[in-house]
């Protein structure tokens, strides 16, 4: 029997939870706040800000979406984050990504306040997690760990095979797993017999944008298949980099596209923005 990991209920169990520490938040005087800033009108990125802003309201965490238009300057995204990094209201602050090409990506991410990076983009938080010393990790990785212990499912021992090397998930999964004390493979484009590597895998975790590549003979029986893509296919329906039709039947568990990790990247937003507002009752104690 093939166990589905169900992102979806998961974090709908994890907010109930979460709602309460954030209830104990505000009875010391602080509501959690999160900034999220969206330049431009990418269709998908404008519905994951409206789910992140959902998903924080719900909670009761005060949710700040900054809209900026496609014309913005870099200077002008700088600023403002600068506004938001003195702002003592603001715990977490994200800048969606993509950004508009003519925009440094690197450079945007390096003006957060390390302290307030929340998606764990920033070289220091970065750092910290390869020296396995983590503040904030990328949601989605941080995700994925999350929905494996909800299923106690314990990764020490096992080969892990990472495929996608972005710095959004395959590099800090990398990281994570590793942490976890799993053998870690990253594999990429240009690796040589991926279908190979890929049937080494006890976990196989997929993030490579490309709709349904990993078929049935690239996945060794019982394996944990974690698929981070999504993707339209040729009949325009959401789809993930895994072949679920073909893969499920052989793997011990793995995840639906929809209601798979997706949900799981939020949740661990919503996680960490609270964990960063925890700190300012330390520091007014
Ligand atoms: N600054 C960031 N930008 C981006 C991140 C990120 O973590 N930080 N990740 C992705 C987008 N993303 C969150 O921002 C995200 C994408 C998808 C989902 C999700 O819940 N997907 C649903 C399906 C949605 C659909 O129907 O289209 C699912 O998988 O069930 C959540 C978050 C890139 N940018
Ligand atoms: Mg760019």
């Amino acid at each position: 029997m093939t166990t589905v990991l169900d992102g979806k209920q998961t974090a709908n169990d994890l907010m109930i939870a979460l709602k309460q520490t954030v209830d104990e938040l505000k009875t010391k005087g602080v509501t959690p706040g999160l900034a999220v800033i969206l330049v431009g009108e990418d269709p998908a990125s404008a519905i994951y800000v409206r789910n992140k802003h959902r998903r924080a309201d719900g909670l009761g965490i005060r949710s700040l979406q900054i809209s900026m238009p496609k014309t913005t300057t870099e200077t002008e995204l700088l600023n403002k984050i600068e506004e938001l990094n003195e702002d003592p209201t603001i715990d977490g602050i994200l800048v969606q990504l993509p950004l508009p090409a003519d925009i440094d990506e690197q450079k945007v991410i390096e003006a957060i306040d390390p302290n307030k990076d929340v998606d764990g983009f920033h070289p220091m938080n970065v750092g910290k997690l390869w020296t396995n010393m983590p503040q904030v990790v990328a949601s989605t990785p941080y995700g994925i760990m999350t929905l494996l212990d909800h299923y106690h499912i314990d990764v020490t021992g096992m080969n892990a095979v990472i495929v996608g090397r972005s710095n959004i998930v395959g590099r800090p999964m990398a990281a994570l797993l590793l942490n976890h004390s799993a053998t870690v493979t990253i594999a990429h484009s240009k690796t040589k017999d991926l279908a190979k590597v890929c049937a080494q895998a006890d976990l196989l975790v997929v993030a490579t944008g490309r709709a349904e590549m990993i078929t049935a003979d690239m996945v060794k029986p019982g394996a944990i298949v974690i698929d981070v893509g999504m993707d339209r296919n040729a009949e325009g329906k959401l789809v993930g980099d895994v072949n679920y039709a073909q893969v499920a039947p052989i793997a011990s568990a793995i995840t639906p596209v929809p209601g798979g990790v997706g949900p799981m990247t939020i949740a661990s937003l919503m996680l960490q923005t609270v964990e960063l507002a925890k700190r300012r009752v330390h520091a007014d104690a």
